[in-house]
């Protein structure tokens, strides 16, 4: 379903010193450095996995997630997605995933959330029929009730979480790309997201690849893990083998072993 083959991606930043002269200067010659974001990385997944993308802050997460979702070009390699190359057949393969980053919002901020979706409908070119129903279910899922007629500015970080979720699933994708969904969340809200998107993919199919930094997610939810450092792909299997394979006792926790794993291959 999802072929990632070599893909790298740098980005040109501009070096910035201190100082007036400095400042001066920059502005008839300007420096740049390279950021290798993403080095060489490959994976497959097939339908139906939750897969947990996780990795220390700077490593390459973000990124991957959006050349997946043909937000990015990458400056090498190839990516095949339910058969489209997302940066090259945007419009028909947008159709088929759904993407939530959590510290961004898809929603119209000062509009009440059921416009957002309408809008979102028409965008996605939903049937009126597919729409009512995916509205139905995901208001009674995600319990949006109470939310839905609400500007989205006056939502609290987690009704909006879920008004976000919803909102990426109004056009029953196959796909959810989920960026950091539960950053922020007190307990309830994420045990909330978390439960749901347990739901959706059992019961619908829908395949998750999940970032995160809450190991209690990728414990409650992913299959297989995929370890990003520094830009490389590290480590690919499940929590189990990951488990017996990195962990020094059997008391410690998937925390303080991906800690471990952090420091000994000097990622962080
Ligand atoms: N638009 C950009 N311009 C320049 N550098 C960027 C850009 N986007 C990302 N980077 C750099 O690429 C690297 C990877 O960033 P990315 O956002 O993918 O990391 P991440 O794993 O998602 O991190 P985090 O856990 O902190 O969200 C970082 O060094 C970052 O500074």
């Amino acid at each position: 379903m999802i072929t990632v083959s070599r893909i790298s991606k740098s980005f040109k930043v501009a070096k910035r010193t201190s100082g007036v002269r400095s400042a001066v200067k920059a502005l008839f010659r300007r420096e740049y450095t390279e950021v290798a974001a993403l080095k060489d990385i490959s994976f497959s997944i097939k339908p139906g996995e939750i897969v947990g993308y996780i990795g220390p802050n700077g490593a390459g997460k973000s990124t991957t997630i959006k050349v997946m979702s043909g937000i990015l070009v990458p400056d090498e390699g190839a990516c095949s997605i339910m058969g489209y190359t997302p940066w090259l057949d945007r419009v028909a393969y947008v159709k088929n995933i759904g993407v939530v980053f959590g510290q961004r919002s898809q929603l119209w901020w000062d509009v009440p959330v059921i416009d957002s979706f309408d809008l979102l409908r028409d965008i996605y070119d939903v049937r009126e029929s597919e729409y009512q129903s995916n509205v139905k279910l995901l208001t009674e899922t995600l319990d949006l009730k109470d939310i839905i007629h609400t500007p989205v500015r006056q939502l609290s970080l987690g009704q909006r979480m879920r008004c976000e979720i919803a909102a990426s699933l109004l056009h029953s994708p196959s796909i959810l790309f989920l960026d950091e969904p539960t950053i922020g969340l007190d307990a309830i809200s994420k045990l909330a997201v978390r439960k749901f998107i347990s739901t959706i993919n059992k019961e619908k199919g829908v395949t998750i690849i999940l970032t995160t930094h809450d190991m209690n997610d990728i414990e409650a939810l992913a299959q297989r893990i995929l370890l990003i450092g520094k830009g490389s792909l590290l480590y690919d299997g499940s929590l189990n083998t990951l488990r017996s394979q990195f962990a020094l006792n059997s008391s410690q926790s998937i925390e303080e072993i991906i800690v471990q794993l952090y420091k000994e291959y000097q990622i962080t």
